[in-house]
């Protein structure tokens, strides 16, 4: 197999491994991780950080907790300040709101990987799936996506439209009054297939096993998680059977037997390539990049690099598939906003093709192209005119400013909980000692009206918050956790807004009504939480009738 990858250099192995993968079922709802049955403090615990208020009657936080988020988490602010401790999920957490939350998640004495660990022992699934850069703190899959995907989004954005059109048209299509029962089944699909061709290329990822196991991975990922999390041991038991059964192997495996030959040939041409003493033409992917990049990484073999790949594969697909379905239900439980988006897009397109007729007829007066005809194929063909490309995505402040408002209203209010490597101490001089945990109150910043922008309260979804004002969807910063912050702030952010943006395009663009199929569940569907399917269907019908 090391036949396959180029040995030019000697092996400089880079840290790697992080929580890749546990990313989805870290932002799960908070009851898919019930953790351990309890998690002292001991002595060492801070006296000065205030325990909120148990309800009388209660024994814990859950109760209230899950009867009202928002009036609990105000409750506890407006009693004990912004840092408390709670009780909850058999946990005992340090919940830490407004710009305590931003010292947290900037901290590096904090890990969310040691917190996900700790619940679920997952770090051993992890190392078992991969040979090289098993280091808990290694920073290659955020690397990689960094430098492989995030610069070259526009290269990648014809190829991830293009598919995401063709699934929609194929499963969806033109219709009156359709109505598709599982959308997250539809979504996912599109997004797999986009996220396939990006990371293994388009020859690998139109094979439909790949695409299925980018898809199923992180239902076994969870599946395992999941159903060891009711016991105090779980983790410990995690931790010894990963190495042995790991149900990542088998969806590696896939992808190894379909990119091997994949690999020879691309091997191949880039031989030939340097024979006749021209440049390769390199495939622009992420299997490429780490082929290329074996002895940087060090990595062993090709399983070695698909485990690595589908490590990347858990962390995105099933994240961003949930977003932009939520997206789509969003459409249907607020049809007033479906119109003024399509008419952006009408907007942006119509300013795209009228700058590009403009540029052909300059080209045309100065002589540096002879006729309309010779624009055919290339850069400025008219037939691309209404294309939707990463400039014309850019462009749509409505479009971003509605899946912002979608990521803070909906999102969980208690997440990302924190363990301390080494204790950390807050500006206000509490501190959070070694092993405690500490949770994020995303309420504390997304529902709090003197942090979010604008003059609508933030109780109210007003998808135009953001218009023109310098908060874009993919901007991680105090006021906009969605994506974390700092160091490890989500790095596939800009791919995944990229996407869920796209798929908001297509459903306004396709269709003038999307309704829900049981309107009384409108309620639920907008506080509906990752891991956690809304159920219902929604009904779809097309623009117009010849498309
Ligand atoms: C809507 C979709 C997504 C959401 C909501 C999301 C959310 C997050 C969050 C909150 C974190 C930070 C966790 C922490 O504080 O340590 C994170 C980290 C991460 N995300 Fe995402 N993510 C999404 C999509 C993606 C995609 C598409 C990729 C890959 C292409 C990706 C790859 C990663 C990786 C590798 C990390 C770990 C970064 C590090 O620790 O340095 N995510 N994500």
């Amino acid at each position: 197999m090391l036949g396959l990858m180029s040995t030019n250099s000697a092996a400089v192995p880079i840290d790697i491994i992080k929580t890749a993968l546990p990313i989805g079922i870290g932002l799960a709802s908070a009851a898919f991780i019930t953790i351990k049955m309890a998690n002292q403090y001991g002595d060492n615990s801070d006296k000065s950080i205030p325990t909120a208020r148990i309800r009388a009657g209660d024994t814990t936080h859950d109760a209230e907790h899950n009867e009202d988020v928002d009036k609990f988490l105000t409750r506890c602010e407006e009693e004990c300040g912004p840092v408390f401790n709670l009780r909850i999920l058999n946990q005992h957490l340090i919940a830490v709101s407004g710009s305590y939350a931003r010292e947290v998640l900037m901290s590096p004495d904090m890990s969310f990987s040691d917190a996900m660990d700790d619940a679920t022992g997952m770090r051993s699934f992890i190392e078992s799936a991969i040979k090289s850069n098993k280091d808990k703190d290694s920073r290659l899959s955020h690397e990689v996506i960094r430098d492989a995907i995030t610069p070259n989004l526009p290269l990648f954005t014809p190829r991830i439209v293009g598919l995401l059109q063709s699934i929609l048209q194929e499963k969806v299509g033109h219709c009156e009054d359709k109505l598709i029962e599982h959308p997250m089944e539809v979504i996912q699909d599109m997004i797999a297939s986009a996220m396939a061709n990006v990371f293994m290329g388009p020859e690998i990822g139109k094979e439909r096993k790949v695409v299925d196991a980018f898809i199923e991975c992180t239902y076994d990922f969870g599946k395992v998680i999941g159903e060891s999390t009711k016991s105090f041991w779980h983790s410990i038991t995690n931790r010894a059977r990963y190495g042995v059964f790991n149900p990542l192997q088998k969806h590696i495996q896939v992808l190894v037997d379909v990119a091997t030959p994949v690999v020879l040939e691309r091997r191949r041409q880039e031989a030939e390539a340097v024979e006749k003493g021209i440049e390769y033409d390199r495939p622009m992917d992420i299997l490429q990049k780490l082929l290329d990049n074996v002895d940087k990484y060090g990595f062993i073999d090709m399983h070695d690099i698909c485990g690595h790949i589908l490590l990347i594969v858990l962390a995105s697909v099933h994240t961003t598939s949930d977003s932009a379905t939520n997206l789509c239900f969003y459409l249907a439980a607020f049809p007033e906003f479906h119109e003024p988006l399509y008419e952006e897009l009408q907007e942006v397109l119509g300013q795209f093709a009228k700058e590009r007729e403009e540029e052909r007829q300059r080209k045309l007066a100065s002589g540096e192209v002879a006729s309309m005809e010779a624009f055919a194929g290339t850069e400025l063909d008219p037939e691309h005119d209404q294309d939707i490309s990463a400039p014309v995505v850019k462009k749509l402040v409505k479009m971003d400013s509605f899946v912002r408002e979608i990521f803070r209203y909906r999102s969980e209010r208690l997440q990302l909980v924190h363990m301390a490597r080494g204790d950390m101490v807050l500006s206000n001089g509490m501190r959070i000692s070694k092993g405690q945990k500490a949770v994020i109150n995303m309420h504390s910043v997304h529902q709090n009206n003197s942090k979010q922008v604008g003059d609508e309260d933030v109780s109210v979804f007003y998808p135009w918050r953001f218009v023109g004002k310098a908060k874009a969807a993919t901007k991680a910063s105090g006021d906009y956790l969605a994506f974390g912050m700092g160091k490890h702030a989500c790095p596939g952010r800009f791919l995944a807004v990229q996407e869920i943006k796209t798929v908001g395009v297509l459903m306004v663009s396709r269709y003038s009504k999307i309704r829900i199929q049981d309107p009384s569940k409108q309620k639920r569907i907008l506080v509906s939480r990752i891991g956690d399917p809304v159920p219902t269907g929604l009904i779809f019908t097309s623009r117009t009738a010849d498309k």
